[in-house]
């Protein structure tokens, strides 16, 4: 199946180092500052291809997950990896969802609600319906940016519900598509190079929308059950199909270091990831390919009850084979994680430490001594290497 969806997302052609010397004679063009190099006939085959530059290529991320499931935590994690700082298209609309930094731009996929609220409650659907969403412009819009060209994307205004003025977005090198279906009309998902699905439990999920939505939001106990119960039957058809898809997927769940502890306070992680992806190489514990369970608290590592439990292998999900890193616990001192990440390897990480740097650098973000932090902050890393490994050489065929 991975091998299937690799032949439809990412053209063969792609893998291929570019080798100017390769193609033969050659002429380029340039249109909106991409330049296409197109080949002469080759002796042995009759194919035309181009060359996308590397620096010219927009690499396309998706990010599914519930709302309140902690994508806007992600986001900044992954936005620390590229540097830069996120702010929304300026001069624009304050209640733009967009958020644009030196190299990515984060779009919020509510933007391509077909209905607002008003619509929806008319039609009697959720903002998780299919049939609220606007996949066709979705895919237009995100194919044109990874065309790299510019788009007018419409806005869902979160304080009125109502749909705004479209803000123009620009190619950017690295797009990140986050909200409730980018992995669910076939066509987008097709657009992705790498997909991500934070999959909370249903226990944590209540326990982090009493802490925002009781605490910062001020609502009631009883509208946030009620909210989560009337999301419960949408969420469960829509959102929570688009898992199996993902490259990546990060399963929160109670912890299983104490019994019946469902509050959230300690939580158990799973990083899922997908064998054979390209341009992804999974991250692992010791050695790759085998099964470790390590309790690294003691001499090197502080803990405190419950300690911490980590563990590595092979799995299927969905049909499909997997390695599972898991992280059950929380660090006492988030500097000791320099001793776990240094057993961890294919972290992409570009020097030794680089894991502990960035959650150091993080350490206010929500989840930044638990496994959500760590296995976010890896994905950060996997996606900046997806990225470069995708535009370094980037040679696709042309039809015609
Ligand atoms: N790793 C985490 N550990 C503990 N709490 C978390 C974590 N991530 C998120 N939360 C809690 O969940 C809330 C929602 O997180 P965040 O704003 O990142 O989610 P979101 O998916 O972007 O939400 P929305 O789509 O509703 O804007 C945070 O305010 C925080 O209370
Ligand atoms: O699930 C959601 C994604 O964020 C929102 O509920 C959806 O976008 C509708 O927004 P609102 O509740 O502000 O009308």
């Amino acid at each position: 199946m991975a091998a299937a969806r690799m032949s439809t997302r990412a053209p063969v052609a792609r893998s291929q180092p570019f080798a100017p010397q390769a193609l033969g004679r050659s002429s380029s063009t340039c249109f909106q500052g991409r330049c296409v190099a197109r080949a002469a006939h080759t002796a042995r085959r009759s194919v035309r291809v181009f060359v996308v530059k590397a620096e010219d290529k927009t690499v396309v991320i998706g990010l599914a997950a519930d709302s309140g499931c902690g994508k806007s935590t992600f986001m900044r994690r992954l936005t620390a990896v590229f540097g830069g700082t996120a702010k929304p298209p300026a001069g624009g609309n304050p209640d733009s969802n967009t958020l644009i930094s030196d190299m990515a731009t984060v779009i919020c996929l509510d933007d391509y609600h077909a209905l607002d609220r008003t619509g929806r409650k008319e039609k009697g659907v959720t903002a998780l319906a299919p049939e609220a969403q606007n996949f066709e412009l979705m895919y237009e819009q995100i194919k044109a940016m990874k065309d790299g060209k510019p788009v007018q994307k419409p806005i869902y205004n979160h304080v009125t519900g109502l749909l705004d003025p479209p803000e123009e977005i620009k190619a950017p090198k690295i797009l990140v598509a986050e909200g409730l279906h980018p992995f669910y009309d076939e066509r987008v998902r097709e657009l992705m190079d790498f997909m991500i699905y934070l999959d909370i439990s249903d226990e944590v999920k209540f326990a982090w929308k009493i802490q925002r939505d009781m605490a910062e939001r001020g609502h009631s106990l009883e509208s946030i059950k009620a909210s989560i119960e009337a999301r419960k039957p949408d969420f469960d058809a829509y959102i929570d199909v688009q898992k199996k898809h993902a490259d990546v997927v990060i399963q929160v769940l109670p912890t299983q270091l104490i019994p019946d502890e469902k509050e959230g306070k300690v939580l158990r992680v799973r990083m899922i990831q997908k064998e054979g992806v390209k341009f992804f190489n999974p991250a692992y514990l010791f050695d790759e390919g085998s099964t470790i369970s390590w309790i690294p608290c003691g001499r090197k590592l502080t803990c405190s009850f419950p300690g911490i439990k980590l563990y590595y292998g092979p799995d299927t999900y969905f049909g499909e084979a997997v390695s599972v890193l898991e992280m059950d616990g929380a660090f006492d001192k988030l500097e000791e994680l320099i001793y776990v990440e240094s057993h961890l390897s294919n972290t992409s990480g570009r020097f030794y430490g680089e894991v502990t740097q960035q959650m150091l650098k993080n350490s206010s973000y929500p989840g930044s001594t638990n496994g959500t932090g760590l296995f976010q902050t890896v994905c950060g890393l996997k996606i900046r290497e997806v990225y470069e490994r995708i535009t370094q050489n980037t040679v696709m065929p042309v039809v015609g």
